[in-house]
């Protein structure tokens, strides 16, 4: 089986300044993987290089065994779901929840004059109630609140049935019961077989679902240390990524990570 993301040797440099520089790294159809790394380690820029949004400055990028500069990325787009928030910040705030959840299959945001067949009336109803927001169907994006917001764009970005799935610190400013509901949501979809590879970045470890089977340690531009998650995240890696001394522990499949008392 061809990987779903395979890059090598690759650097992104904007302005003189390597974002990243000479990265390596594969993801299967099987895996679940997280990024971790401090503000400014190229985290986005990583998604936006596994996204068709971007091309490298060197190297090879593979997605969906497609390489980048020999395709078309129209087509290669609506294979991989994204949520983000800077595409959360273009969703109309009028538009119904039922609208951007099933716009995604015309990779419009909110609904024009589209024609929905019932197979995509069925598939966003799911989606919806996979991620408990069928109940909000018919409310305005803008009335939600910003962890049901979050349920709908991981709804929408399902919604293509892609093969790679990106979500960009998907538990950004929730509080800690809709932090919690969300990470144990994104643990039933990370253990769920039939879903998409999954690639979450995340500035915490307590934002790390169940079911996540891989983690990169990003800093400065360049991989620190990529692998199965129980031999990556330990406290010497984590520290030497975020350049203070950290203990990190796990229980039932959640991670917690603090720092050292001097
Ligand atoms: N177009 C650009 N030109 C110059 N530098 C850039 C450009 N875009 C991003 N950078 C820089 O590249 C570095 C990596 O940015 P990136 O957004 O990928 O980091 P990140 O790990 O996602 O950070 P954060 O956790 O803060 O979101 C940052 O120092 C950023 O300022």
């Amino acid at each position: 089986m061809a990987p779903v993301v395979d890059l090598a040797g690759v650097s992104v440099v904007r302005g003189g300044n390597a974002l990243l520089h000479n990265v390596d790294w594969r993801v299967d159809e099987s895996d679940r993987w997280v990024i971790i790394g401090p503000n400014g380690a190229g985290k986005t820029t990583l998604l936006q290089l596994i996204s068709a949004t971007i091309h490298p400055s060197a190297g090879t990028v593979t997605l969906l065994g497609e390489r980048m500069g020999a395709v078309d990325v129209f087509e290669l787009r609506p294979r991989i779901g994204m949520t983000s928030a800077a595409l959360a910040d273009r969703i109309p705030r009028a538009e119904s929840v039922g609208n951007v959840v099933i716009s995604a299959s015309y990779a419009v945001i909110g609904r024009w004059n589209e024609k929905y067949d019932v197979l995509d009336l069925k598939r966003a109803a799911f989606l919806m109630r996979q991620l408990q927001v069928e109940h909000l169907s018919k409310r305005t994006f803008g009335t939600l609140s910003e962890g049901e917001r979050k349920r709908v764009q991981i709804a929408r970005a399902l919604m293509t049935d892609p093969e790679l799935l990106l979500l960009d610190e998907p538990a950004a400013g929730l509080d800690l019961a809709g932090r919690e509901a969300l990470v144990d949501t994104l643990g039933d979809l990370a253990e769920d077989e039939s879903s998409p590879a999954l690639v979450l970045v995340t500035h915490h470890l307590e934002e790390i679902p169940r079911g996540i089977t891989h983690a990169m340690l990003l800093a400065e531009g360049g991989i620190v240390a990529a692998g199965p998650i129980h031999e990556i995240l330990t406290n010497d890696a984590l520290s030497a990524t975020f350049g203070l001394p950290l203990v990190v522990s796990t229980e039932a499949g959640r991670w917690t990570a603090r720092a050292v008392r001097r």
